[in-house]
């Protein structure tokens, strides 16, 4: 029987998150602030759908996000933590914090990052299952790199030990200065947090959950256009 893990998920408030996501929305039609509700839908869309797939992963336990924004529906997937606004590695420690006053010190604490629109269950199933079988050797803490070789996704650690949380530019070799051991795997859903517009790209050809997908100032996906060629035109 495999071991669950708690997940702490950082949630920037949403009219300051994505900055670099600016120019995706550069283009939209409408008013200045037509754009900046566009821009904060995304960064809200690729937010659930990272929760939504963090949800459904059989190794998650509980799931808390430590966020900002005001009200930030969760539909049931996790519980929610105000941040105090003393960034994000204060974020995750308070989200850790949370956990353990609150009965969770038994398992292990991963913290995951809200900008993962293709993730896919089993990529952070296999992730958390491999640092499962490092901590049995003595492991404390193990990361996932982002695409990119800087970042970091998703940081683990065991049970009973406390979370170093090294999170911003060059946090991979941070993390791994501090002692954490990178995980190996494809998982491209898993790495490819989603910082620019390249990255957005990238991560529409993975395929994101839902709500990215929906995204109106989402291009037209080339996958979804030949599914829709492909269907015979009938009544709707
Ligand atoms: N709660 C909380 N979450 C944060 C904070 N800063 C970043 N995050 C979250 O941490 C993750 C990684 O953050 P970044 O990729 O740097 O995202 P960002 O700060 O929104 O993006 P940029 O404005 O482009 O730097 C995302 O899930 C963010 O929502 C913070 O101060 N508080
Ligand atoms: C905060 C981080 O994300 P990014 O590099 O995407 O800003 C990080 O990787 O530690």
């Amino acid at each position: 029987m495999h071991e669950r893990v708690d997940l702490v998920v950082p949630v920037k408030e949403l009219r300051r998150a994505k900055s670099r996501l600016a120019p995706a929305v550069a283009g939209l039609p409408g008013s200045d602030t037509d754009r900046e509700q566009a821009h904060r839908a995304l960064a809200l869309a690729m937010t659930r759908d990272t929760l939504r797939a963090a949800r459904a992963a059989v190794r998650t336990g509980r799931l808390v996000v430590v966020t900002g924004e005001p009200g930030m529906r969760l539909d049931g997937v996790g519980e929610t933590v105000a941040d105090t606004g003393a960034g994000l590695n204060a974020a995750v420690r308070r989200g850790a914090d949370h956990l353990r006053r609150t009965g969770g010190a038994r398992r292990g604490v991963a913290v995951l990052q809200a900008d993962l629109p293709a993730l896919r269950p089993d990529e952070l199933d296999d992730a958390l299952a491999r640092a499962e079988t490092l901590f049995a050797t003595g492991t404390g803490a193990a990361f996932v790199a982002d695409h990119t070789g800087t970042g970091t996704t998703l940081l683990v650690t065991a049970p009973g030990r406390v979370l170093r949380p090294r999170f911003g530019p060059g946090s991979a070799a941070a993390h791994a200065h501090a002692g954490a051991v990178a995980l190996d795997g494809e998982w491209p859903g898993l790495r490819g947090d989603v910082d620019t517009v390249d990255d957005l790209a990238r991560a529409r050809t993975l395929g994101t959950g839902p709500e990215t997908r929906a995204w109106p100032g989402a291009p037209p996906d080339p996958a979804a256009l030949g599914r829709r060629m492909a269907t015979p035109c009938g009544p709707r």
